[in-house]
């Protein structure tokens, strides 16, 4: 495996300035600090030319604002090199991921809610529309927009039988957004995306697969990772572009729904994020999570 691009900015100065007592700027020699760990790390095999794409935010991986914004980088990178495929995975042994970072939704300024969930839109809608083979590796629980991200992708097999997969949000007192209603109808079908919506359900591996949330279950990562490259590489011997055209043709729904609805979409987020109620409920899940 070759890391071909990381997307963590490093803090390189290694210099900074402080105004001193008499006000004149001063210049302080200080060690380079260490850089911190990428958000998303990302490792392209060079034989095969599949990359896996990891989230690594812990504890549990909540999409936040600058995670989207380096996956959403990685995407458009994985595009510009003509990626052969891509494998969604997180460093966590037991999170795939927690959905979206409620800290980004809680008691937040209207500029930072409105950045972050552009920010989502245009992550999503990268992903879903992407040229290449996608699979979610999924080693760990993925509530919420954890399965968002798995339902985007093209296929999906999850570690079992002990995690779980789903949009709860009805249970939070939330509402998925349309277009996480069609992400999960493409995969399921429109009686039992309602079923599943409504009630907010999570399913474990073993329903999910019977179900046909996940199309594999397997009972290790790396089992999941040889999976999910066999998916891919049945695509080997497909022309790039034909299969792009009708990936694009048969996700034409979600595509022109959030193209055309962007605006629109984002002032139903503020609207309903801003409420009161939704913010004291949204402070009451936190409370319990952390209480747990
Ligand atoms: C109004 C909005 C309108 C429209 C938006 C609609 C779309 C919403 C989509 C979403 O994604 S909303 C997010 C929904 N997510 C969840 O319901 C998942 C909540 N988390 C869990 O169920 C569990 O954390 C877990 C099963 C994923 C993992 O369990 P475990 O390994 O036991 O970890 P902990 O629960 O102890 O969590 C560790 C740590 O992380 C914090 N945390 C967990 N999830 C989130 C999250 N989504 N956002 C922010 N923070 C989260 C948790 O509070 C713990 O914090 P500590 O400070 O105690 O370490």
């Amino acid at each position: 495996m070759a890391v071909v691009f990381r997307t963590c900015k490093s803090l390189s100065k290694n210099a900074i300035f402080t105004r001193g007592i008499s006000s004149s700027l001063r210049l302080h020699s200080q060690k380079p600090p260490t850089p911190p760990e990428p958000l998303v790390n990302v490792d392209v095999d060079d034989k095969s030319g599949v990359a896996v794409v990891t989230l690594n935010r812990p504890p549990v991986n909540s999409l936040n604002t600058p995670l989207l914004s380096e996956l959403k980088n990685i995407i458009k990178g994985l595009e510009d090199n003509k990626s052969r495929g891509m494998i969604l995975t997180s460093s966590s042994e037991t999170v795939f991921s927690a959905g979206l970072d409620l800290m980004e939704m809680y008691n937040a300024p209207k500029d930072k809610l409105s950045a972050f969930w552009t920010t989502l839109q245009s992550t999503w809608l990268a992903l879903y529309r992407s040229s290449f083979p996608t699979v979610a590796a999924i080693n760990g629980h993925a509530p919420a927009g954890g399965c968002l991200l798995s339902l985007s992708c093209e296929y999906r097999v999850m570690v079992g039988p002990k995690f779980s997969i789903g949009l709860n949000e009805t249970q939070l007192g939330i509402v998925a957004p349309p277009w996480f209603v069609i992400c999960m109808r493409d995969v399921l079908g429109h009686r039992q995306t309602e079923m599943a919506l409504t009630s907010g359900r999570m399913f474990s591996a073993p329903e999910a697969l019977k179900l046909g949330l996940i199309d594999a279950m397997v009972t290790n990562k790396a089992e999941a990772i040889t999976e999910a490259q066999k998916f891919i590489a049945q695509f080997a011997k497909i022309p790039p572009l034909a299969r792009k055209l009708t990936k694009e043709s048969v996700r034409q729904e979600g595509i022109k729904y959030m193209e055309d609805n962007m605006i629109d979409d984002l002032q139903m987020f503020m609207d309903l994020v801003t409420q009161e109620k939704i913010q004291k409920g949204i402070g009451l899940y936190l409370a319990s999570l952390k209480k747990k």
